[in-house]
């Protein structure tokens, strides 16, 4: 569970978050939208500890391990496809190299990675460095998934393999979305929308 409090946050005169009070739960699928600027990428970096709110409180039960997916990337753009993915292994305390080798071969598999393992990620398109972003996550197995826009540069049949990996993994996870895309996910989700500095619960839909 994470628990949003009266989390505030402004910059200069601006309110980006008034107020907010969220819990989003273990076992939900959170998409949210909103318009340019209106504050869902501060959100999750708030979520994620990457900035402070001015004030409020964020509880995060069990020290639970928070994968993120940034709208920009943090790939290393000098090395390969392959040793930016092994990076997140040494990065990883809780994997061993068997398990590392193993689930290489399955996630770039499914990812369909194999191909540009030894291409250099200055030379991947906007969607294979997401899915190599993805491909990181997944190999750290956090129980929180950030995933910022992540679909945006995706087409249709990567997207589609994310959707599918993210709803057979949804049950023990929290998974927090921020998407303008409509996304077709067959289980159900938890729509949100940030407005004027308040995450307000959209729908739920059954597909
Ligand atoms: N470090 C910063 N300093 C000042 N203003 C900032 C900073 N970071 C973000 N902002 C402003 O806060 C607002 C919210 O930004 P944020 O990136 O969270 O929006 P967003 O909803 O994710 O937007 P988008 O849909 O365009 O990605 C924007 O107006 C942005 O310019």
């Amino acid at each position: 569970m994470i628990q949003l409090i009266n989390v505030f946050k402004k910059y200069g005169e601006k309110i980006i978050l008034n107020n907010i009070c969220f819990t989003f739960e273990k076992g939900s699928i959170y998409i949210i939208n909103g318009k340019n600027g209106s504050g869902k990428s501060t959100l999750l970096n708030i979520i994620a500890g990457y900035i402070k709110p001015d004030s409020g409180t964020i509880i995060i039960n069990d020290e639970q391990c928070i994968g993120y997916v940034y709208q920009e990337d943090l790939l290393l753009t000098n090395l390969t496809v392959e040793e930016n993915f092994y990076l997140k292994y040494l990065a990883s305390k809780n994997i061993n190299l068997n398990w590392y080798k193993c689930q290489k071969e399955e996630i770039f598999r499914i990812l369909n990675l194999q191909k540009l393992k030894d291409k250099r990620v200055s030379f991947l398109s906007g969607g294979e460095k997401k899915r190599l972003q993805f491909a990181q996550l997944l190999l750290s197995q956090p129980h929180v998934f950030l995933l910022d826009e992540i679909f945006s540069a995706l087409d249709e049949e990567s997207e589609d393999v994310v959707i599918r990996i993210l709803e057979k993994i949804s049950k023990d996870k929290i998974i927090i979305i921020v998407s303008h895309k409509e996304l077709n996910f067959k289980i159900e989700t938890i729509s949100l929308k940030l407005e004027e500095g308040r995450l307000i619960l959209n729908d739920k839909r059954s597909l």
